[in-house]
């Protein structure tokens, strides 16, 4: 973020701190005294001049009984919120239920194509590059990898893409992949993805409009094997192979994503699988091959 960006959040953050003590029918003399800041740096902060910092942006969001994070966000949809409050109140298991009513009452079912597009997704050895391939092949349809076609969109290779531009400019060219690649192929194809496109929204819910996504799992150990014989230990913290440290840390980034991966439209488990067992259960899990042409 450049300083001048910075500098243009204040008078938005002003107008929120200003909008919430509105809307509590506060006046800025009581906010401050339930604050603990002063009139004079509310006053400051309120018309975008004060720089805030984050223990007096709590104290004035504790004041106005939000949490920061409400704060921060942007202006409220009432209609939002009220969906947020019944959701909030549901485990996991229902969490997923609401998200297939919704998803097949207002979400994707009409993006032309989808089901004939199947993404693999999971982390690292979980056999997504092994079993797409295959699948393809079976179904005579193309097989892409995702990270090679982010590297054709830059133009150069993942590193430089990291070194060059950051997460941020790997994510945008990804986000470009994935729309290239779905309009380029209406009559089907399997494509692989980096272990971390689940982790950003955006991205993911492109991903899910447009794909058919399959979460191929293993378990820890399982996937820790397989990267090892691979020779290569991204993204696990680890120069010297399969140590603890390095099973820990799949293990943390395994756990942290599994809800994630687990939207997927179908998951098919190849831990104690053989490959040919697994490609099986892969064919079950995605939809059928519609004949070209026939939408
Ligand atoms: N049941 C199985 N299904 C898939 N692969 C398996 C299975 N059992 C063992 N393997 C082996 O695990 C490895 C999976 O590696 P692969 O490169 O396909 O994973 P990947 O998901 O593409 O990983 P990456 O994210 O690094 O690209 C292969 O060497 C494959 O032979
Ligand atoms: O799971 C991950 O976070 C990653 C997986 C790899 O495919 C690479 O995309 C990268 O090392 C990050
Ligand atoms: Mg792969």
């Amino acid at each position: 973020m450049t300083e001048q960006e910075a500098r243009a959040i204040l008078p938005e953050l002003g107008a929120r701190v200003r909008a919430w003590r509105a809307r509590r029918g506060m006046t800025r003399k009581q906010l401050a005294g339930d604050s603990g800041l002063s009139e004079r740096f509310l006053a400051d902060v309120e018309s975008g001049k004060g720089n805030v910092s984050i223990n007096s942006l709590e104290a004035a969001a504790r004041a106005l009984n939000i949490t920061i994070i409400e704060l921060l966000q942007d202006a409220p949809r009432p209609a939002l919120a009220r969906l947020n409050g019944l959701l909030a109140r549901l485990d996991d298991n229902q969490l997923d239920q609401a998200y297939q009513v919704l998803s097949a009452s207002f979400g994707r079912g009409d993006e032309r194509g989808r089901e004939q597009r199947i993404a693999l997704i999971g982390l690292r050895g979980a056999g997504k590059s092994t079993l797409g391939a295959q699948l393809a092949a079976e179904r005579g349809i193309p097989f892409v990898e995702l990270d090679r076609e982010i590297e054709r969109e830059a133009g150069t290779s993942m590193n430089e893409i990291l070194l060059l531009h950051g997460q941020g400019g790997y994510r945008r060219y990804e986000r470009r992949a994935l729309f290239r690649i779905s309009e380029d192929h209406a009559d089907g194809v399997v494509m692989t993805t980096g272990g971390s496109i689940v982790s950003e929204r955006e991205t993911f819910d492109l991903l899910q409009s447009r794909f058919y996504c399959v979460w191929l799992k293993a378990n820890p150990e399982e996937h820790m094997s397989r990267v090892v014989a691979q020779g290569d230990m991204r993204p696990f913290e680890s120069s010297r192979g399969a140590t603890r440290e390095a099973l820990d840390d799949l293990r943390r980034i395994l756990t942290s994503r599994e809800a994630l991966y687990a939207r997927a439209d179908a998951v098919v488990d190849t831990a104690s699988r053989t490959v040919k067992q697994s490609l099986k259960d892969l064919e079950r899990a995605v939809p059928a091959l519609e004949a070209k042409g026939i939408k």
